[in-house]
């Protein structure tokens, strides 16, 4: 709890009070909807509405102040405080409201293009087997000792931030893996935490609607590196965690001035894989490096998570768990919800589900499957509305260059008319297609996973792209319930009854 003057005070700007300063503040919220009695309510104007258009609802439900651009005419006696930029001043109120919890727990960020939900479950996974206490944070959900809570975005607002962390450590939790998304890191949600160990995946195209070039993407994410290197005389306790093999290594590289550790398949290494087999439920390979020798066996497959796997191996060793436990932990993780997850309904060939949404992760899912040799991939796949629309045609010729018969059909269309997205993705099919190549365009998701299951054939892949763990589609009309595992297992049922 703290008084509307305790919180003015760290206001880095200038800031006015119509009110009484004493007022105290229990919580605080930006939404009307979730507003508590006692909370400071922060208008938002945000892409669909402005927060300041529900002050007067969230004071009626118990909001003592406002934080707001401009003076409202607001019931009762709340007190307003008034600031040229609403963002600025809750980095600097929200933190301090909390007491900081980010810089009292190990920080362990994970930032990238792809990987970062695998690779923090991964990092979860071994740090809770070496007996710590662990928060997770990402896009499936926050976990506090595997307690789990409902996540709206990968990385949450600062206020939503700051309440979980303040939460995990008042639970007791000593190490937080999170997953740091560029959006966070453009938009600064992650204010007032001090990252201990960042870890970098990869860098390739996403997100471009938001960040316009790849610069301005790298440097979005660059910032996580430059939270770790500030704190000079704490240096040897912070460790960034560097895929070498990304062309954009050399780019983060630049901003770390603290403790790195490189991981790869083809380049030098401080921790080096060779020797993959893969499987599809299973992979094994070697991994050497100074701290670590040793053959590993995974219940996840794919080179993509020997990447995954390579860098939360360098997080686990930055946070002082040892080889042996880091060794037994990976051979008891097992995958994540709808990250490269099978379906068994008892068909005689494979049913892949997997969040490739991107054109690189749809690429090395793809190349996973090959992997297996199967008799034909049968891929289907969508993108996003209120997305980066450069990515349509790219994973359209992807998805006609590495299956044998690419399905198109929507994801979550969003605000969008699905008709005109899966016509962008399908000019980029096109311009991929072997000569005789089939492939299909069916709007309705359901009828596109019922017609893949009817194409296949004993021995053949479908690999259903893009909504992984997602049981939702987000329509125009509203988010209805989705399940791609669900639809798959309702059309093996069905076509068994034919
Ligand atoms: C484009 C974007 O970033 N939007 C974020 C934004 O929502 P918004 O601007 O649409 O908000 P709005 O609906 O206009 O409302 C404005 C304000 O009025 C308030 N309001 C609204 C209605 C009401 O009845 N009462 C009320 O108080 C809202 O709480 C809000 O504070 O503010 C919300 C609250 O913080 C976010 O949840 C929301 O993220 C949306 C869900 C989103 O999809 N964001 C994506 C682009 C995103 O951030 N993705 C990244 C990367 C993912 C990855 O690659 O892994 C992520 O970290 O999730
Ligand atoms: N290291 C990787 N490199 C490329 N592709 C990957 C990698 N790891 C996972 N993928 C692919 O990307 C998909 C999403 O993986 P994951 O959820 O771990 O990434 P993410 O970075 O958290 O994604 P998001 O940005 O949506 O949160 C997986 O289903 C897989 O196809
Ligand atoms: N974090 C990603 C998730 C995309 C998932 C995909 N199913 C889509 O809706 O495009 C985003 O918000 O861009
Ligand atoms: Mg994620």
């Amino acid at each position: 709890m703290k008084s509307v003057n305790e919180l003015c005070k760290q206001i880095k700007g200038i800031y006015n009070v119509d009110g009484n300063a004493n007022t105290m503040i229990t919580g605080i919220s930006s939404d009307s909807r979730s507003i508590e009695k006692g909370d400071l309510f922060v208008c938002f104007s945000g892409v669909h509405t402005d927060g300041a258009v529900y002050a007067s609802q969230a004071v009626e439900k118990g909001a003592v102040a406002v934080l707001t651009t401009k003076h409202l005419d607001l019931p009762g006696n709340a007190v307003q405080i008034m600031v040229p930029d609403v963002h600025h001043a809750v980095e600097d109120i929200v933190p301090y409201f909390y007491d900081y919890p980010g810089k009292k727990m190990r920080m362990i960020g994970v930032t990238g293009t792809n990987g970062k939900t695998t690779t923090s479950h991964i990092i979860y996974h071994i740090l809770k087997a070496a007996g710590h206490r662990v928060g997770l944070l990402g896009t499936i959900h926050a976990l506090i000792d595997d307690e789990e809570l409902p996540i709206h975005n990968t990385t949450p607002d600062v206020i939503d931030l700051q309440r979980f962390l303040a939460l995990m450590y008042d639970r007791g939790v000593t190490h937080v893996v999170m997953e740091v998304s560029s959006h966070a890191l453009a938009l600064n949600r992650v204010a007032g935490i001090e990252y201990d160990t960042a870890v970098f995946t990869n860098l390739t195209q996403d997100h471009l609607d938001f960040h316009k070039t790849m610069e301005n993407y790298l440097a979005a994410k660059c910032k996580l590196f430059q939270n770790i290197s500030l704190d000079e005389h704490v240096k040897d306790n912070k460790t960034a965690i560097v895929n070498i093999d990304d062309p954009y290594a050399e780019g983060i590289l630049k901003t770390c001035h603290c403790n790195v550790l490189t991981y790869g398949v083809e380049k030098a290494a401080d921790l080096k894989a060779a020797n993959l087999s893969v499987e599809l439920k299973r992979s094994s390979f070697d991994v050497t490096g100074p701290f670590v020798n040793v053959h590993l066996n995974m219940n996840i497959t794919g080179l993509f998570n020997v990447y995954n796997t390579l860098a939360a191996i360098g997080a686990a060793h930055a946070e002082g768990v040892d080889e042996q436990t880091i060794d037994k932990a990976i051979q008891s993780f097992h995958s994540v919800p709808g990250r490269f997850e099978l379906v068994e309904a008892g068909q005689d060939f494979a049913i892949v589900v997997d969040y490739s949404h991107t054109p690189d992760s749809l690429e090395k899912a793809l190349t996973t499957a090959r992997a297996m040799n199967p008799v034909r991939i049968l891929c289907v796949f969508g993108c996003g509305g209120d997305r980066d629309r450069t990515k349509r045609p790219i994973m359209g010729r992807i998805a006609a260059e590495h299956a044998d018969i690419p399905i198109v059909t929507s994801d979550n269309p969003r605000s969008e008319d699905p008709e005109a997205i899966v016509q962008e993705v399908e000019a980029g099919v096109k311009d991929g297609l072997k000569p005789g190549q089939h492939h299909e365009v069916i709007v309705n998701r359901r009828d596109a996973i019922f017609r893949a299951v009817e194409l296949a054939q004993s021995g053949d892949i479908v690999l259903i792209a893009g909504k992984g763990h997602e049981d939702y589609q987000i329509l125009k009309t509203g988010t209805i319930h989705f399940d791609d595992r669900e639809v798959a297992r309702d059309a093996v049922l069905a076509a068994k009854g034919r």
